[in-house]
């Protein structure tokens, strides 16, 4: 796409607000060198690593007095397992550069990553800000984890360019972003956005409508919902929790999505036969629960619990751990290409 404006479609729809493009006009997605992460903790670091690894040139800020340490930490604990899934030609940490100033990390940027708190109005200020500072056209996009782009687009001036890319951590190895758009956004910034997030080597859904909770986040806050009421009746420990996934369900996930390992579950009969027998008795289960109570006893409970499962490895043994295991996996699933690279 070169001209997003040509791109947009039925211009009476509410949505169609005209997208200010000029500098996306002579940069396809395809062609993105440059990118600007704003907000550089587990999620904005992740994204960091991974424009590095694909071959980009990346400019982070963050507010934190210490971020540049923590960031630049953060890239070399992910190097050795970005190194074994296949780094881009070029690829390498020295192409990111930490800015003194939210603006010199945006002044070239052909796309912005904004990775900050999951507060509201801070991230009202903060794109508003970032739209300011960001060249016309270039898109803009959110991490965040379930806010409707619509609520955080409320006092930007371009408003048009400013889409939800939702990531999975890591985001250097989970391949899923979700994207979407609020009112206010322009389609064609929402397919710009969904292009070059593929062209970066990820998986992308797009919503053309804001679904609450995006897709994947909604159906695992169902899960963890149930997961806390657990806890909290005394029904099951952290540790039960886990492992029912990792050694039940997980497993096959990480192969088939939930509805076709449930067709499964019908024999030859498929779905079909799956409904007919199970769906009068799913009935209950399926209304069973409201939110949990995040009271202090069940806080405390699924922290320790955490700590217990953790069995003394630190935070930075974890990691290391799911990295190495979910190369594993995409190695096993047929995901990496020839060269080791992730499809
Ligand atoms: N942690 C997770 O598993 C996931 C988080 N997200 C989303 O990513 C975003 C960031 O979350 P995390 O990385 O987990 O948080 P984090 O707390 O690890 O990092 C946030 C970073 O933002 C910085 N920051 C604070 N104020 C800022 C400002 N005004 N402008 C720019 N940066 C600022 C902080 O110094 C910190 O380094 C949130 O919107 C969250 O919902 C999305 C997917 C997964
Ligand atoms: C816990 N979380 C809601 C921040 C998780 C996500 O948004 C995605 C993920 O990494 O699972």
């Amino acid at each position: 796409m070169t001209s997003p404006e040509k791109t947009s479609p039925d211009p009476t729809s509410p949505k169609a607000t005209t997208w200010k493009a000029t500098l996306t006009e002579s940069t396809p997605p395809e062609n993105v060198r440059r990118v600007a992460c704003v907000g550089a903790g587990v999620i904005g670091g992740g994204w960091v690593a991974h424009f590095l690894a694909r071959g980009y040139d990346v400019t982070a800020w963050d507010p934190a007095p210490d971020a540049a340490q923590k960031l630049r930490r953060l890239v070399d604990a992910a190097w050795p397992a970005l190194t074994s899934l296949g780094l881009a030609e070029g690829a390498s940490p020295d192409r990111l550069t930490v800015t003194e100033t939210l603006e010199q990390a945006v002044a070239e940027a052909e796309f912005v990553q904004e990775s900050a708190p999951e507060k509201l109005d801070l991230k009202r200020d903060l794109l508003t800000r970032l739209d300011a500072a960001t060249p016309p056209g270039v898109v803009i996009a959110s991490s965040t984890s379930g806010y409707p782009m619509t609520d955080m687009q409320t006092t930007a001036a371009d408003p048009s360019r400013l889409v939800v890319g939702h990531p999975f951590n890591p985001p250097y190895l989970i391949p899923l972003v979700e994207v979407v758009g609020g009112e206010h956004t322009d389609p064609a910034a929402v397919a710009w956005a969904a292009r070059f997030y593929e062209a970066a080597g990820k998986s992308v859904i797009t919503m053309n409508n804001e679904v609450p909770g995006f897709i994947a986040n909604r159906l695992q806050e169902a899960l963890w919902r149930e997961a806390l009421h657990m806890v909290a009746n005394g029904e099951a420990t952290v540790r039960d929790i886990d492992l029912s996934i990792t050694e039940g369900p997980g497993l096959r996930w990480a192969v088939m999505g939930p509805m076709l390992t449930f067709a499964l579950a019908g024999g030859e009969g498929g779905m079909a036969h799956m409904l007919d027998h199970f769906g009068p008795s799913l009935k209950s289960p399926w209304t069973r629960l409201e939110a949990p109570e995040l009271d202090r006893e069940l806080y405390d409970a699924v922290v320790a619990g955490c700590d217990e499962a953790a069995d003394g490895r630190s935070i930075a043994d974890l990691v290391a751990e799911r990295d190495k295991g979910v190369i594993d996996v995409l190695r096993a699933t047929g995901r990496l290409g020839r060269e080791g690279e992730a499809r």
